[in-house]
């Protein structure tokens, strides 16, 4: 038994520490399959994080887990890895009724995300094993037909095994029979999300022999309840970081920073740090409300930046395409809107627009709440997270800013931080900074955007952000949804015959029904200060080193492991703001009275 293992008569629990995970030990030491190993490389995956140390070798053996890891650990290869590896080598006489595996989990988006993955596996280890992603939507013949064979593995949320259930499209005695292995991804969230009834619904069904195994990124009373409804004997998996005092942790390969912001200055700055290339992309913007993110995409879009924007109102086909062509990188830039974080759960735009203009109906649209932006969804290759908006907790700031630095990747967040939100930021400030033992987890100003830099944007950003009125908002909010729904309509028809085809419908598409004057598009050259000049120069040195030029489908790129640009300065500059800022009088941007406003901030 690990150190610090502890035992009680129903679990064994073990807190890893980083010294206790053999950091060397390779997929194969840990015994996984050379098919499985090989595949691995093939997604250039060479070594295992510390849940995958640790969680591999156990669910091979068999053991009922439930593994604690903190975001972006890899806990999805942690467990699919070994419940695949058990699959290739069962024997393939044994009969069956109902699928091996059943993976549950909370979002329609986590079980796309994780049946790409399951199908990718499979096809790179050519065996000839069969994964379905059913969801509650699909009608009962559908899901029949998705069943037939049975399929080895199952992937959906809780909500669609109850559907399959109640409409005997799975029947109990099968799922006694044939099931093996049960995951539960996101564990967390099930309950939160609504999902009791529907576990209950299938727990009476699950055999004595099944291995049942919990995955989440926090711990809580949900993960508690789960584990005493579904799990015999289970190990309890806590990795180095999480639990203890803290219920979430911060990755500790995202950078931290923060710049003050009046709320009025946040296009202002945000345009500075965007159009003077002082971040890396790809860029993941965080809003609080899908207006704002409409009139941030709109005010970007006139000066020839172009993003497209993510939120829970969209079509479910949209949503997936959207991720899909952001995580392949067809473009740069994406608004989110953080449902949790959303003020505006039924202010959805009144007009339905589906059908023609004669047939709309102004009824209100209801947010999807099985959408999940921040959980558990893996954006690809994001380097910056900038959150336009702070959220409203310090849990809403551990997601989002996970969604960069994901398993041994390095990323960078960036919070705009008005007066009104500094209550929020302190509370974030003093809960990531209070690691003692790691005077990293700080959030530092960020040093390359100077004052002069961001004056020198002010005239035009003030003038085009007036342009952006309430209306424009509105009609292009409407415009964008509907073409999402025409989008999804085809994307429907077209995906049933090209299930690859990611080219198909831009998500970045134009809203502003001018197009962007040429005359914004570019900085001119006298606008930029010197600082600025290096501060730029530096980011794309570094991207022309991290081969993060051209992310594109296909291209090849470097890994950006320890290529990280702001690592150098953020060193010396973590506590304190950036010399050049003191220079210039109030750092980015802040006037004497908001400094002194801040003081007590910037004691933490
Ligand atoms: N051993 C590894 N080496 C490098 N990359 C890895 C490794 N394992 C997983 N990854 C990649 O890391 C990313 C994050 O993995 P994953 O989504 O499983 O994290 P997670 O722990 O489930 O995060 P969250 O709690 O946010 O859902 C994925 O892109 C995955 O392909």
């Amino acid at each position: 038994m690990a150190a610090g293992a502890t035992k009680n008569s129903n679990e064994t629990t073990r807190e890893h520490t980083e010294q206790e995970i053999d950091e060397d030990r390779s997929f194969e030491e840990l015994g996984l399959d050379a098919r499985l190993v090989r595949a691995l490389l093939k997604k250039r995956i060479e070594k295992p994080t510390p849940i995958q140390h640790v969680a591999i070798p156990l669910i091979l053996e068999g053991k009922d887990v439930v593994a604690r890891a903190k975001t972006g650990s890899g806990k999805t290869l942690a467990y699919l890895l070994p419940l695949l590896q058990k699959l290739f080598t069962a024997n393939v006489d044994r009969k069956k009724l109902a699928p091996n595996v059943f993976v549950l989990a909370p979002s329609r988006e986590l079980c796309q995300q994780i049946y790409v993955e399951v199908k990718s596996l499979l096809e790179l280890c050519k065996v000839p094993l069969k994964a379905v992603q059913l969801n509650s939507n699909m009608l009962a013949t559908d899901l029949q037909a998705a069943l037939v064979g049975p399929p080895d593995v199952l992937i959906s949320t809780p909500a669609c095994i109850a559907k399959c259930l109640s409409n005997s499209v799975l029947q109990a005695a099968s799922i006694n029979g044939s099931l093996e292995t049960l995951v539960l991804d996101e564990a967390d969230l099930l309950l939160s999300y609504g999902y009791e009834n529907d576990i209950k619904a299938l727990t009476p069904h699950i055999p004595r022999s099944c291995q049942c195994l919990l995955m989440s990124a926090t711990s809580s009373d949900d993960v508690d309840k789960l584990k005493k409804l579904m799990l015999h004997n289970p190990v309890i998996l806590t990795l180095p970081e999480v639990g203890n005092r803290k219920d979430e942790v911060i990755p500790k390969n995202v950078q931290q920073f923060w710049i003050y912001c009046p709320a009025n200055d946040k296009l202002l700055y945000i345009l500075a740090m965007l159009k003077l290339e002082l971040v890396q992309k790809k860029v993941l913007i965080f809003t609080n409300n899908i207006d704002t993110s409409f009139r941030l995409k709109l005010f970007l879009e006139k000066f020839g930046i172009k993003s497209a924007v993510l939120n829970a109102e969209l079509p479910q086909n949209s949503r997936l395409h959207i991720l899909e062509e952001f995580n392949a990188g067809l473009f740069d830039y994406l608004i989110a809107t953080d449902i949790s974080q959303s003020t505006e759960k039924d202010e959805a735009p009144k007009e339905n627009i589906v059908g023609s203009k004669k047939s709309r109906k102004y009824t209100k649209l209801k947010l999807d709440s099985e959408f999940g932006v921040v959980r558990g969804i893996d954006f690809k290759n994001v380097y910056t997270v900038i959150n336009f908006e702070m959220p409203r907790s310090v849990t809403g700031y551990v997601h989002r800013i996970g969604r960069t630095g994901r398993a041994y990747s390095s990323g960078t967040s960036i919070s705009l931080v008005s007066t009104d939100e500094m209550d929020t930021f302190e509370e974030v400030r003093s809960f990531v900074g209070d690691n003692e033992n790691n005077g990293s987890n700080s959030i530092a100003e960020f040093p390359l955007l100077t004052k002069s830099a961001v004056e020198s944007l002010r005239y035009r950003a003030e003038d085009v952000a007036k342009s952006v009125t309430k209306i424009a908002v509105r009609e292009s909010r409407a415009q964008d949804l509907r073409n999402e729904i025409l989008n999804s309509a085809k994307l429907t028809a077209h995906f049933q015959t090209n299930p690859r085809d990611l080219d198909l419908l831009k998500h970045d598409k134009v809203l502003s029904k001018t197009a962007p004057p040429p005359h914004l598009r570019d900085v001119p050259d006298y606008l930029i200060d010197k600082t600025t000049k290096e501060a730029r120069a530096m980011v794309k040195l570094t991207r022309d080193a991290m081969g993060n030029n051209n992310h594109r489908r296909g291209s090849k790129r470097k890994s950006r492991k320890g290529g990280d640009p702001l690592m150098a300065i953020s060193a010396g500059v973590s506590k304190k703001p950036h010399k050049g800022f003191k220079k210039d009088g109030a750092s980015n941007g802040k006037s004497n009275g908001d400094r002194q406003k801040h003081k007590k901030t910037k004691a933490i």
